[in-house]
């Protein structure tokens, strides 16, 4: 699992390790390790380092400190470095006279521009962890001159370092090079951070806010059969998708939980001879109450919100097992609360809402908190609830939270969260932990929609169809 911490978190572990460390001990070492990435930029857009053009963005803070000592590292290796002051009176003043000592150059605002457009590299040192809201419009002009790579320090400035929300004009980097932690920016805002680095500076940090899935985890945690194992023992899932004039919901959900485990899939619905023609190995019925035992249901796909749907939903609940309640079924849920009634004390339930269904569960948008909004429907469903976006978060009702950064975006494409509830249940039916097992089948699902894709669009068929090479290509990290 990797760690992610908020701004709060970081801040005060900060302090802890300012007070036992030399004064300016942490920015040096901050700044070498994002004059390194710099310089590997460099050479990776121009072949070469030495002679190169660096343009500073230089904001009123720290991250402008680290902005301004990274420029005195590249003059080192005969890098032309010029930084814009976006408030010269308030510059970081050991940064700045580093730079100037090493023989950088101070460019004024108004001559920032060309300096800018005449940069091999940019870097980002406008603002940091205390950014508060989008760039002021003195940043925002110069970030409409730049016409090469950009290097972020600590995290593209202007968008929220909390929530990666971005509302008014931002950096988008290519790279971005942070300090100490992950924190919540690096996750949820791929498209603005480019690839992110890590720079070790000595900070020790516990009890992460926010985590992350490693291919590692989900590969110890993909349920494979052993050599007791038979087709009852590796957990039955049973799907209760799909409808007669739609069967399309039910191929795809039951396909998936076809692919991702061994063992039995049960169908029940509308849908049954679609359903066993397309794969045969699914024991196929029409109604949920003869579909005979599962250790965990999903329902919703295609079902319909009327009445036949929410009889289904208030039967599955029933079964004293975990649920992976999806589409329909969330909206059947957040119209007839009651529903949950049925659902027997203690077992698990997942919700796996996009922002609409979210908005029908919770009475509005998700808003530019998504892990706030994912906890909080977490608790007041107690259920794990898989809020659905290009940045997946997984919330469970003890609090954890889970965030899936996407490999693009080829999954916004109709059926695909079909395809999810399907890995989703079948790793209920293992006996999975439920936030993990949604954790796992998000990782899974992003990672076939990016094999299926390969650079062109793909569809719901095609993500399914790369299930195997995706499992294949997570476990053999392991094997
Ligand atoms: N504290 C430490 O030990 C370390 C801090 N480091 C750096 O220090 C940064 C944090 O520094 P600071 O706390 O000084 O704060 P920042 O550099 O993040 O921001 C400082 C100032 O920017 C202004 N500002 C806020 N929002 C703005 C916006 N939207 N547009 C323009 N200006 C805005 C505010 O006036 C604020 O005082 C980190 O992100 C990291 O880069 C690193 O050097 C590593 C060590
Ligand atoms: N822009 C995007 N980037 C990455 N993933 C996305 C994006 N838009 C949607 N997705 C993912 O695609 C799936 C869509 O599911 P859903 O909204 O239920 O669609 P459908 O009902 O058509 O199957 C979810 O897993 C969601 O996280
Ligand atoms: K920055």
């Amino acid at each position: 699992m990797q760690g992610i911490w908020t701004t709060e978190r970081i801040r005060a572990a900060e302090d802890r390790l300012l007070a036992v460390t030399p004064d300016g001990e942490l920015m040096r070492r901050a700044a070498f390790g994002l004059a390194v990435h710099a310089a590997e930029m460099l050479a990776e857009h121009t072949g070469s380092v030495s002679g190169r053009r660096v343009t500073l963005l230089v904001g009123s803070g720290n991250n402008g400190g680290d902005a301004l000592w990274a420029g005195a590292f590249l003059r080192r290796r005969n890098v032309a470095v010029s930084a814009i002051l976006l408030k010269p009176e308030r510059a970081h003043g050991p940064g700045l006279a580093a730079l100037k000592r090493s023989g950088g150059k101070i460019v004024s605002l108004e001559d920032g521009p060309q300096w800018i457009s005449r940069a091999d590299l940019v870097v980002d040192g406008i603002v940091g962890i205390s950014a508060r809201g989008s760039l002021r419009p003195d940043a925002a002009a110069l970030l409409g001159h730049v016409g090469s790579p950009v290097l972020a320090v600590d995290l593209p400035s202007g968008v929220d370092p909390d929530t990666g929300a971005v509302d008014g004009p931002a950096v988008v980097a290519d790279r971005t090079v942070t300090f100490g932690a992950l924190k919540p920016v690096h996750a949820l805002a791929p498209a603005s951070c480019g690839e992110v680095f890590l720079v070790d500076i000595g900070l020790r940090l516990t009890d992460p806010d926010l985590q992350r899935l490693d291919t590692a985890d989900v590969a110890a945690a993909w349920p494979v059969p052993g050599p007791d194992d038979d087709k009852y023992s590796q957990g039955v899932v049973g799907i209760a998708a799909g409808s007669a004039t739609y069967p399309g919901a039910a191929v795809l959900a039951a396909g998936a939980a076809v692919r991702a485990t061994s063992g039995l899939v049960r169908y029940a619905g509308h849908a049954a001879d679609v359903v066993r023609g397309q794969w045969p190995e699914i024991i196929a019925t029409g109604s949920v109450t003869d579909a005979g035992r599962v250790q965990a249901w999903v329902v919703g796909p295609g079902i319909g919100t009327g009445n036949e749907g929410r009889d289904v939903l208030r039967f599955v609940l029933g079964r004293g097992v975990p649920v992976c309640a999806d589409a329909d079924a969330t909206t059947i849920i957040a119209r007839s609360p009651d529903v949950l009634d049925a659902r027997d004390p203690g077992t698990p339930l997942v919700l796996t809402p996009h922002a609409g269904e979210f908005e029908r569960l919770m009475g509005a948008p998700p808003g530019a908190d998504r892990v706030a909004a994912a906890r909080s429907a977490a608790r007041k469903y107690d259920a794990v609830v898989l809020l659905k976006g290009h940045c997946t978060v997984i919330a469970a009702p003890d609090g954890r939270a889970l965030v899936n950064t996407p490999r693009g975006s080829w999954l916004a494409t109709a059926g695909s969260g079909d395809v999810l509830s399907g890995l989703v249940g079948a790793l209920l039916a293992s006996g999975l932990d439920p936030w993990l097992a949604a954790g796992a089948a998000t990782h899974v699902h992003s990672l076939a929609g990016s094999l299926a894709a390969d650079g062109a669009p793909t569809s719901a068929s095609g993500i399914l169809a790369a299930v195997p090479d995706a499992i294949r290509s997570v476990r053999s990290l392991t094997s």
